[in-house]
């Protein structure tokens, strides 16, 4: 689908019958891509989200026989909370993707412990500078807001975390919609990345997302800054 009325966001959907049929079929992509970047270059990086819509991709994911030894993980966004905390997406990925054959995977966290929030971004920032960049695989999700990693509307660094020019890997953001603090990866890690995914479920976002594939403004909704500047083709997965 190519929407040439609104900057362009050119689209690959793929619809399922369910949330397992897609979970399978995801980790199956997202593992292909992994295996072929091991394949060409030795190494692979996987950028993913928190949220509630992963856990079954991820358990999934963490099944498939690659060399998981030679992948890094990271996340595309986080709360300002130590792992331990119970919206932690660095728990969230320890619980269901860095388990079974994916225990071997490195692990990149956003979220440390010392100083605010904009030297945790600063040394978020280093650390993802430091991988073997662009990632090979984003995965993302997206809220009813439009949100997506944690760029939120009204957010304090939007304009920063959404240009395309942003010189930053990591920034920290408040929004009213966010809860707590937040770190995410900007706008260039994700657009660059060699798959970019938006995985999402449920007719409420199905409805959101046509909206935000349409003409407005990115700052009402701000998934609409990845869908307008993806160089690849932004693979989009849906169930009901
Ligand atoms: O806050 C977040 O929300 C989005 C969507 O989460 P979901 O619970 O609706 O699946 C997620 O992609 C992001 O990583 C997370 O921090």
């Amino acid at each position: 689908m190519k929407a040439t009325d609104a900057g362009q966001a050119d689209t690959r959907n793929s619809d399922f019958a369910d949330g397992a049929d897609l979970a399978e079929a995801l980790a199956d992509r997202v593992a292909g891509a992994l295996a072929a970047a091991i394949g060409e270059r030795g190494q692979a990086t996987l950028a993913v989200s928190g949220g509630t819509t992963p856990k079954a991709f991820f358990a999934a994911l963490s099944r498939k026989p690659i060399a998981w030894d030679k992948v890094t993980v990271t996340l595309v966004d986080e709360r300002m909370v130590p792992p331990s905390h119970e919206r932690s997406n660095h728990r969230l990925a320890s619980l269901y993707l860095l388990q079974n054959r994916a225990a071997e995977a490195g692990f990149v966290p956003l979220y440390t412990s010392k100083g605010d929030a904009a030297d945790v971004a600063r040394t978020a920032s280093a650390a993802i500078d430091a991988m073997a960049l662009p990632f090979d695989v984003v995965v993302l999700g997206m809220g009813t807001d439009g949100h997506t990693a944690s760029f939120f509307p009204d957010g304090s660094t939007l304009e920063d975390v959404t240009d395309p020019a942003c010189a930053q890997s990591v920034m920290a953001i408040e929004a009213p919609g966010a809860g707590e603090p937040r770190l995410t990866l900007t706008l260039p890690r994700i657009v660059e990345a060699g798959l970019l995914v938006l995985h999402i479920e449920g007719e409420q976002k199905k409805a959101v997302l046509a909206k935000a594939l349409g003409a407005g403004p990115e700052a009402e909704m701000p998934v609409r800054a990845v869908l307008r500047h993806a160089k690849t083709p932004v693979e989009i997965y849906w169930a009901p």
